[in-house]
């Protein structure tokens, strides 16, 4: 009985979250980061995650971690709604709402329009979808966003993807280092950078745990950058980092 009470509570919250989320005015992701190119400032998406599957437990405390991460200027903030290799869930989400004024990417890829619709409900700012889903699942995901004006980022790991998704025009096109089949980060991006399109914004994905890295990439005109681990490790970094690129 006690079991059921708990999980109707649980149900009450997430509804009265969604309603309340339906009326949230929504900053606008693209011109934060259209406000910082034009201001020539380097644009960070900062995650939290409790855990992940190629570091182990992040020893960390979500309040103090999410409010520096607002406090220092991150332009929104990537979360892994996954509990099995990262250990979060949808409370995190919901606290992160509650307590500070994050846009919220969710780092976990959506897979279909109803994957979308959820998203969307739940008051998500911005979503990723894979490169390497179907092509017209990609088109009809876009296609939705546009009407609901929710922001996609498609992610990408090498030409042949980014050859795939072209006619799609993307706004936001994420580069991904980091190799999902075996974990591995690829720093020789060289034959993508030539071909990246020059009316979409690149974002710079994952495995960023050197300022000579992330330096390769500004040098290629990418100006937005996703950051988890480095941050969490070190978060004086994130200071230091700030204060030297901006
Ligand atoms: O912590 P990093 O190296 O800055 O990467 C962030 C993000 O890409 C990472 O947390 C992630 C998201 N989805 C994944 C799937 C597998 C491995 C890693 C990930």
């Amino acid at each position: 009985m006690n079991k059921i009470l708990i999980k109707k509570k649980n149900y009450k919250i997430f509804f009265s979250t969604i309603i309340k989320n339906l009326n949230y005015k929504k900053t606008n992701f693209i011109k934060n980061v259209l406000f910082n190119i034009k201001s020539n400032k380097i644009s960070f998406i900062s995650e939290y995650k409790r855990q992940s599957p190629y570091k182990g437990m992040y020893i960390n405390n979500i309040k103090k971690i999410v409010k520096k991460y607002e406090i220092l200027g991150s332009i929104c903030l990537s979360l892994l709604n996954e509990c099995i290799h990262f250990k979060c869930n949808f409370y995190d989400f919901f606290y992160i709402k509650k307590h500070t004024n994050l846009l919220i990417l969710r780092k976990d890829f959506i897979f279909s329009t109803i994957h979308l619709l959820h998203s969307f409900l739940i008051g998500y700012d911005v979503l990723l979808v894979l490169s390497s889903l179907n092509l017209l699942i990609i088109k009809n995901i876009y296609t939705v966003s546009k009407k609901l004006k929710i922001n996609i980022i498609i992610e990408i790991h090498n030409l042949k993807e980014l050859e795939k998704i072209q006619n799609i025009r993307p706004i936001f096109l994420g580069i991904n280092c980091r190799d999902l089949k075996n974990l591995l980060i690829n720093k020789n991006q060289d034959n993508l950078f030539k071909k990246l399109p020059n009316n979409c914004i690149i974002i710079s994905e994952s495995g960023l745990n050197l300022f000579n890295h992330i330096k390769i990439f500004i040098d290629n005109n990418i100006r937005v950058f996703l950051i988890g681990d480095f941050f969490l490790n070190n978060f004086n970094f994130f200071k230091k980092i700030f204060n030297l690129l901006n």
